[in-house]
């Protein structure tokens, strides 16, 4: 059984892949966080910007085999759309919590690209097509290895010079969205996450800025 937060068209926000149309598939629940607030300062990650409990969000569910959920997933790509390869993004909550080799062979078998957000402590399963790992404080990683290393940025407990040597294809910065965590406190200028990624990148060119555009542009 899979179980499903919410399904959605949009465009990927982040990455290298940005820009592009996307369906969205978020899984429900996380290895680091219960995904509580009471929960949140004890969790193993504690920056998370997404509700993750339940299945009650957008076209979210329960879906009992990889052909319903592909079929699922499939019903959100537009017909029109006939020119694009098919892209689906899952995440989470954590994704390979859940995500397996059937329900990947049944969107390959439909057309799909599909890519993976994760936090890189569960090993992934063959077959994926495009591999974000997001590292997240000192939990230790399993995936040493993608298509592209995100790291929230600043996190005392994973400075970037930890992650530059692993074999990714591109390393990005993304500034750490605090008001996703506490909504009524306004950081400072001096205290933006935006200006220190930006000068970590300009220092050490290795890595390129990832901005959450969908949050910037308002499209989710
Ligand atoms: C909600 S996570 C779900 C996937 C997976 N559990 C992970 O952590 O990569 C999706 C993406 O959002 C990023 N993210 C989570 N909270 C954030 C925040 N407050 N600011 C910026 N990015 C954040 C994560 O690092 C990850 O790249
Ligand atoms: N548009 C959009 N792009 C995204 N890229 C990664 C996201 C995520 O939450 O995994 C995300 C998201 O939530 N929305
Ligand atoms: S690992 Fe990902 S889904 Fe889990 S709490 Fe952290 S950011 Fe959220
Ligand atoms: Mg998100």
């Amino acid at each position: 059984m899979y179980h499903v937060k919410e399904a959605f068209y949009t465009l990927q926000g982040e990455g290298a892949q940005a820009g592009r149309a996307s369906v969205f598939c978020r899984f429900t629940g996380c290895n680091l966080w219960s995904g509580r607030e009471a929960d949140r300062a004890s969790a193993k990650c504690t920056f998370c910007d997404t509700d993750f409990i339940g299945t009650d969000g957008i076209n979210g569910g329960r879906f009992a085999t990889a052909q319903a959920l592909a079929n699922h997933i499939k019903a959100l790509w537009p017909h029109k759309a006939q020119h694009a390869v098919p892209y689906v993004v899952f995440t989470g909550g954590e994704p390979l919590l859940q995500l397996d080799t059937a329900l990947i062979a049944m969107l390959h078998s439909e057309g799909f690209e599909v890519a993976v957000e994760t936090n890189g402590t569960v090993p992934a399963p063959a077959g994926i097509d495009w591999l974000c790992v997001s590292p997240k404080s000192s939990n230790p990683l399993v995936i040493t290895h993608g298509d592209e290393l995100k790291l929230v940025f600043p996190q005392a407990d994973a400075p970037p010079e930890q992650f530059a040597n692993l074999a990714f294809s591109h390393f990005f910065l993304q500034p750490m969205d605090r008001s996703a965590i506490a909504p009524s406190s306004i950081a400072s200028d001096s205290e933006s996450t935006v200006k220190a990624a930006t000068a970590y990148c300009m220092a050490n060119p290795q890595w390129r800025l990832s901005l959450q555009t969908h949050k910037i542009a308002g499209f989710e």
